[in-house]
């Protein structure tokens, strides 16, 4: 099989974390919030459906989204079960937020979320005096509406979800709410309250104080390019060779950069072209293939790389050494264990990889991949497909990826926009 290389331009779809929490945010504002780029991926599709479930209308106009807050006691109770989906993010949030309304929510989703620890939030905003029944800590999980009270809570691992749930709680208790992270996780939700309620928040330190109390301001949302997409792309364009591509707008927030150093550590010939904003920070990305030195990852670097393990796993496959992935044993609770699945997978393309409880050790090299099994499983997993569909492109033969649909949960056009790249 002849590899053809990539070139051009691309601008990924709007940041994920940052759109659910558009919504949220702008739905208990009081007024409009306007939102540029939002991700009409599935996931954010199902916290927009919950909110709409809730009484929240909102429009569209001229590609923006228009949410028409209702402030934050102006939620109602939805008459069918609010389906999660696929979403991690929208169930740990809304968790947050439901537990202290004056209704009662039931939320369902999807055979692989039905399978994701939900204790990580029952624990702490049961200790604010909500009542959250799941299933044996997992969904379907009903949350009965309860006053609420502050409290002090250190997270036990960096969860940005976990964090955002006891925010979203906080908003809606009695006193203030103090939490800590044990690592700094993504802060989309500090950013967004400090931009729709300033009085509501602040930030000493590791720690993230709540005041109740006050209202929350509708706002205009810019959202950025998702780096986590964008991540995909970047891969390709270091590991496929003869390629450059230039990536637009990409969010640079300092807390979803690790991509980025991991990038620098190897020696990939990357050039950052930062862009002025006034929200989140962005960049242009532009991005040639060229040698690679091996990296190593710990636990102290994983929240700002969560979710760009799978494709990094793939990057450091064409290093120039053993590349190692530790403290990562979170990836076993996402949408697949993905640790298992990248060694399953990779291990069929030929790649030479060994699975730790915690983490991999990848033995990188530029030949093609020798396929041993070209039937390869995406576990339903965005992730996984999107970065078994960047593998394909260096194997020694055509592969099949099983269930390649899931790519949907964040990026519905990616096979569309990794096509307009490549050239012969
Ligand atoms: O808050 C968010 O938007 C997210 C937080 C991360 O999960 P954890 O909070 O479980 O680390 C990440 O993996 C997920 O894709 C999105
Ligand atoms: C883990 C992810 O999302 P969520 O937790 O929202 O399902 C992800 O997008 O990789």
């Amino acid at each position: 099989m002849s590899n053809p290389s990539l070139q051009g331009s691309i601008q990924v779809p709007g940041d994920k974390s940052v759109s659910h929490r558009s919504i949220i945010f702008g739905a208990i504002a009081e007024g409009d919030t306007h939102v540029k780029n939002f991700l009409r991926s599935n996931d954010c599709l199902a916290t927009l459906q919950a909110f709409r479930q809730m009484g929240v209308s909102v429009d569209e106009e001229k590609g923006e989204l228009i949410v028409h807050g209702v402030g934050l006691n102006g939620l109602t109770e939805s008459s069918a079960d609010l389906d999660m989906q696929n979403s991690g993010t929208s169930t740990r949030l809304l968790a947050g937020l439901l537990a202290g309304q004056d209704f009662t929510s039931h939320m369902v989703g999807d055979a692989s979320l039905s399978k994701r620890p939900m204790g990580r939030v029952i624990t702490p905003l049961t200790e604010m005096g909500a009542e959250l029944s799941a299933t044996e800590g997992h969904l379907p999980m009903t949350v009965k509406g309860q006053p609420l009270h502050g409290i002090n809570y250190r997270l036990p691992v960096a969860s940005a979800q976990v964090k955002s749930a006891i925010l979203l709680a906080a908003l809606t208790a009695k006193g203030e709410t103090v939490i800590e992270e044990p690592l700094p996780s993504r802060d989309h939700s500090e950013r967004m309250l400090d931009l729709f309620s300033p009085e509501s928040i602040e930030r000493t330190g590791d720690k993230i104080h709540i005041r109740p109390g006050y209202p929350l301001k509708g706002q205009e949302v810019t959202v950025p390019s998702d780096i986590s997409s964008a991540a995909f792309f970047l891969v390709a364009g270091a590991i496929v060779p003869g390629s450059r591509i230039t990536i637009e707008s990409v969010g640079m927030n300092p807390t979803r950069t690790g991509i980025i150093k991991v990038l620098e550590q190897m020696g990939a010939d990357l050039t950052i072209d930062s862009i002025e904003t006034a929200g989140e920070p962005m960049a242009n990305l532009t991005i040639q293939a060229g040698p690679l030195k091996p990296f190593t990852i710990t636990e102290k670097d994983i929240p700002a790389l969560v979710d760009e393990v799978p494709i990094l796993a793939l990057l450091a496959a064409r290093a120039d050494g053993v590349s190692t992935i530790s403290g990562a044993a979170e990836l076993r609770v996402k949408e697949s264990d993905r640790l298992a699945a990248i060694a399953t997978e990779f291990k069929k393309l030929g790649i030479q990889i060994e699975e730790k409880p915690d983490g991999l050790i990848i033995t990188g090299s530029t030949k093609p991949f020798q396929v041993a099994d070209k039937e390869l499983e995406s576990y339903g997993d965005h992730r996984i497909a999107m970065t078994l569909k960047v593998a394909s492109l260096l194997a020694d033969q055509a592969v099949h990826i099983q269930d390649e649909d899931c790519m949907a949960v964040s990026y519905p056009d990616f096979t569309k926009d990794l096509n307009q790249l490549l050239r012969k």
